[in-house]
């Protein structure tokens, strides 16, 4: 007792102390709090003046709006930004910059050969910006938000491009963040039609200049997603030289198709139509679809079924993410199930596990985790999942190698052969190199016109879109008689269907500026061009004769060896097995009778057939017995044999009476 009070004593003097301080914590604690309320709820009254609306990174107005934003002025004023050079949004739409930067930079001149990079402001992460629009104040923040895992305990991360995603054009791997980004538009109004504006412009901008571009998407197996690739400038369809007929029909249709939706809504037909584009290789199949995409307004989404990890569930997402309008590459369809991007003769094309006659489900399990089934593709090509308003375009180069019921109409509305270069396309495709006057098709596809030569006499095509100002190569203008004459020369020196268009853009591509010599130098070309032709595949055939002749000798000596190994098993396990039943006879000796008779073989002849008879069950271990002791006896030449004998550890009386041993 006296020690407690003894503690207590020094708090008791100090009680005032100690209130005092409880006073202070309580007052501290509740000024605090009443602080925070006031600002929580003030905060909550200026926040009831705002409209917010959120763009979240997945959607396209993310883009419109992130679009729009770089052109923004006000990031002249801004102290807090990010610059870039990468092209802006997921569809990548290379901006023009504001401010000052816009006035040093000139987009189209060259340095060392590179073009100039573009340079764009953008909001950074998680800062609020304010920026002025129509007489309202915005507030715009960009923030990343991080996926809901959801209550379920199981975590399905799905992963969208991060910023950094917008990749330029030229790579082909975009990086990935669980992380998505959300912008926040908050703005002081009474009603949201400001917002509506906003976003409205926004569209409008970004689509004027998406529409010389067509973006690519392709698909990515790890994640079962779409990523961007690169947006590229339109292809006239011009530009593509085919027979006559063959781009228009192909236009004409696929413009019916996207205005049909009712008409198959109505007789419940699924409202998605298929190409296939085959042939040989280098003739156009790629560019005609990219030319048709330009033309119709459409994005394409490209799948190569052959490449890594591809499975019928990824397919099927794939698929099912397509939007409703755009074009659906296939590309190599004829390599779906065979793994392999090569196109020669090892690349059959077919599925591996199930034969041209059946669609059932063949799921070849290969090493690279891929494993797509023929029904699989069918299946997300035109199961429930699939989507629909889309054009399907599907190319290879063996169409006899396709299981039927892939190419079925249903599946394969239209097909269209490619072949080699005809006379016709010959000439098409030289006056496409050599327009007889200034063309205002883009410069990346035939139009690569020096405006500064002395031939270039209409000054306003210096003004239309697509044309360089200046170019690197001065390609001489000819009259449209002379082109016409040199095109016809030209095509009479290509032989009929046995080059490719491919290898005559190559060579008139060497030749850009020289259309007289290129006329005169063709012929030679060709016999080159055969002569290679020959040499590369006398080369091809010796060295897959090469490839099956060391394939074969590498299996015949992995055959030997294979042999040789399980010889030796064989006999090692037979030997083990011989040792194994000596042991077990040896085992089956009684421990006290260890002692080993020494009765000559030739008196014991009978004893030893008895012992077999009398303590051994097992026959054939009595001949191993004795054969051992054969041996045995066998060290001792020219003594009498001897054999060894055993008695059980315990006699029976029965045993005692009949058991000729004798223990020594
Ligand atoms: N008919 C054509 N008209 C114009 N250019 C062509 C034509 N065929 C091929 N080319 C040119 O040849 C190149 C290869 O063409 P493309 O990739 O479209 O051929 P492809 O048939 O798809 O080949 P592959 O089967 O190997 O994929 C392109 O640069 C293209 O400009």
């Amino acid at each position: 007792m006296n020690v407690l009070r003894n503690v207590l004593s020094p708090l008791a003097t100090n009680t005032g102390a100690i209130q005092d301080t409880l006073k202070l914590v309580v007052i501290g604690g509740t000024v605090e709090t009443a602080r925070r309320a006031s600002m929580s709820a003030w905060n909550g009254f200026i926040d009831s003046f705002y409209l917010t609306a959120h763009f979240s990174q997945e959607d396209y107005p993310y883009d419109w709006l992130m679009h729009w934003l770089s052109k923004q002025p006000a990031w002249g004023r801004s102290r807090e930004f990010e610059i870039t050079t990468r092209s802006v949004g997921r569809h990548g739409l290379t901006q023009t910059t504001t401010g000052d930067l816009q006035e040093e930079e000139d987009d189209d001149e060259l340095v060392h050969g590179r073009k100039k990079r573009t340079v764009a402001f953008m909001p950074s992460v998680d800062t609020t910006h304010t920026i002025y629009y129509r007489g309202h104040w915005l507030r715009i923040t960009r923030s990343k938000r991080y996926p809901d895992y959801g209550h379920s305990g199981s975590l399905k991360i799905r992963f969208v491009p991060s910023f950094s995603a917008v990749a330029p054009r030229s790579s082909r791997s975009v990086e990935c963040d669980a992380s998505r980004l959300t912008i926040f538009y908050s703005v002081v109004a009474r009603n949201n039609d400001i917002l509506k504006k906003l976003v409205l412009e926004a569209k409008r901008d970004y689509e004027k200049d998406a529409e010389h571009r067509v973006h690519i998407f392709m698909a990515d197996t790890t994640y079962g997603c779409w990523r961007w690739n690169g947006a590229r400038q339109k292809r006239p369809m011009s530009s593509i030289v085919l027979q006559p007929g063959v781009k228009d029909m192909l236009l004409a249709d696929c413009k019916d198709f996207l205005c049909s939706e009712e008409w198959y809504a109505e007789r419940g037909i699924p409202f998605r139509r298929g190409y296939l584009l085959h042939g040989v290789p280098g003739s156009g199949k790629t560019s005609l679809i990219h030319s048709l995409a330009g033309e119709l307004g459409l994005d394409i989404y490209v799948v190569s079924l052959s490449s890594k990890g591809m499975s019928d569930n990824t397919l099927t997402t794939l698929m099912g993410a397509v939007p409703s309008r755009c074009i659906l590459l296939l590309e190599d369809l004829d390599a779906a199930f065979t793994r392999s991007v090569s196109r020669d003769s090892s690349s059959t094309g077919a599925p591996k596990e199930a034969t041209a006659s059946t669609t059932a489900a063949a799921t070849p399990e290969v090493s690279d985790g891929s494993t797509l089934s023929l029904s699989g593709l069918l299946n997300s090509l035109d199961g429930v999942a699939a989507a629909e308003g889309r054009l399907l375009f599907a190319t290879t180069n063996h169409i006899e190698r396709l299981d039927p019921a892939l190419s079925r109409p249903g599946r394969m509305d239209v097909w269209v052969n490619f072949t080699h270069a005809t006379k016709w396309q010959a000439e098409g495709i030289f006056k496409c190199f050599f327009p007889s006057k200034p063309s205002p098709a883009p410069a990346s596809d035939c139009s690569d016109i020096d405006l500064d030569s002395p031939d270039a006499t209409d000054a306003s095509q210096k003004n239309l879109p697509g044309v360089k100002r200046k170019s690197v190569h001065s390609i001489p203008l000819l009259s449209e008689e002379e082109i016409a004459t040199l095109a016809k020369s030209f095509a009479d020196a290509i032989p009929e269907d046995e080059l490719s268009v491919a290898a005559l853009q190559g060579y008139l591509l060497k030749n850009k500026t020289r259309p007289r010599e290129s006329v005169e130098e063709v012929a030679e070309w060709v016999i080159k061009e055969r002569e290679t032709r020959e040499k590369l595949k006398k080369e091809k055939a010796e060295k897959e004769a090469k490839e099956k002749k060391e394939a074969e000798e590498l299996a015949q000596k992995e055959k030997a060896e294979k042999e040789a190994k399980e010889k030796e098993e064989k006999e090692t396990k037979e030997k083990l097995e011989r040792e194994e039943r000596a042991k077990a006879k040896k085992a089956d000796t009684p421990s006290t009778s260890t002692t080993v008779s020494t009765t000559p073989a030739k008196s014991t002849s009978s004893s030893g057939s008895e012992s077999s008879t009398g303590n051994d069950a097992d026959g054939e271990e009595s001949v191993t017995s004795e054969e051992e002791s054969e041996k045995d006896g066998a060290k001792g030449e020219g003594k009498d044999k001897w054999v060894a004998v055993s008695t059980p550890a315990t006699p029976s009386a029965s045993d005692a009476e009949t058991s000729p041993i004798v223990a020594v």
